[in-house]
């Protein structure tokens, strides 16, 4: 397990590296499985990464996307991860929609029930024994996905995906992947530009308790990329 730190001028330095990365590593992974599993997170440096790999040369059929968080409204709203997600990339390139997994909206069939919907998701990635890589942009007090510092789901050890209620960042009513399925993904790639993250970063990265800083529990199985511009690097 390996921790690597790609340091770049600013925001969009990092998305373009991370591009390049990913684009490499999808690659790799349909030619050793015959399929690439990625996590999507939402966040500017998340959806701005996919709007970066619009041109790239990538094998998007035998890409098998999930979403590490969702915002809990309605499927058409703007706060959706899965809707900037389809702007930002899966509209525009020739992806197996049999392959795209968006977390549930607050309407259909999962209307008004969070626990029902979060349930529903748990059961669909538990099977997944490893994603190639999960995605992760980070907010200024540490938090990852909608894992926030001392909250029930940076404590939870057992569930793949729960609901969350009263998130600190709006709107209020999400589902997360757990820390626990986070660490099942091969390799973990947080995006993170800004000089308000810097000690979260410096923190995480320096083995603090994920409960106070819940991207300190964010590791993958085989690596960890931090993509951090000059100043989230500040404080390390
Ligand atoms: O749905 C979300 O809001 C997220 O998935 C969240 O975890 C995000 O990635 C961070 O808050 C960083 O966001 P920025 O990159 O915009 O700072």
């Amino acid at each position: 397990m390996t921790t690597e730190i790609v340091r770049e001028a600013d925001q969009d330095g990092i998305v373009t590296a991370a591009a390049d990365r990913l684009t490499a590593l999808i690659a790799e992974a349909i030619a050793q499985r015959g399929r690439a599993r990625v996590v999507l997170t939402g966040g500017g440096a998340g959806i701005g990464l996919l709007a970066a790999l619009r041109t790239a040369d990538v094998d998007w059929h035998n890409v098998e996307f999930f979403w590490g968080d969702e915002r809990f409204v309605a499927a058409d709203d703007r706060d959706r991860n899965e809707l900037q997600a389809r702007e930002a990339l899966l509209d525009h390139v020739h992806v197996d929609q049999a392959l795209v997994h968006p977390m549930p909206a607050d309407d259909g069939v999962f209307a008004g029930d969070v626990d029902r919907a979060a349930r529903w998701y748990a059961g669909l990635v538990e099977p997944v024994d490893a994603f190639d890589v999960h995605l992760l942009g980070m907010g200024g007090e540490g938090h990852i996905n909608s894992i926030f510092p001392r909250s029930p789901a940076v404590a939870e050890q057992a569930a793949t995906a729960m609901p969350v209620r009263d998130c600190p960042k709006p709107p209020p009513t999400r589902i997360t992947l757990t820390l626990p399925m986070v660490r099942r993904a091969r390799q973990v790639w947080l995006l993170v530009a800004g000089g308000t993250k810097a000690e979260a970063a410096a923190a995480a990265m320096a083995g603090t308790d994920a409960v106070d800083v819940p991207a300190a529990g964010a590791v993958g199985s085989e690596k960890t990329v931090w993509f951090l511009d000059d100043a989230a690097a500040v404080a390390l």
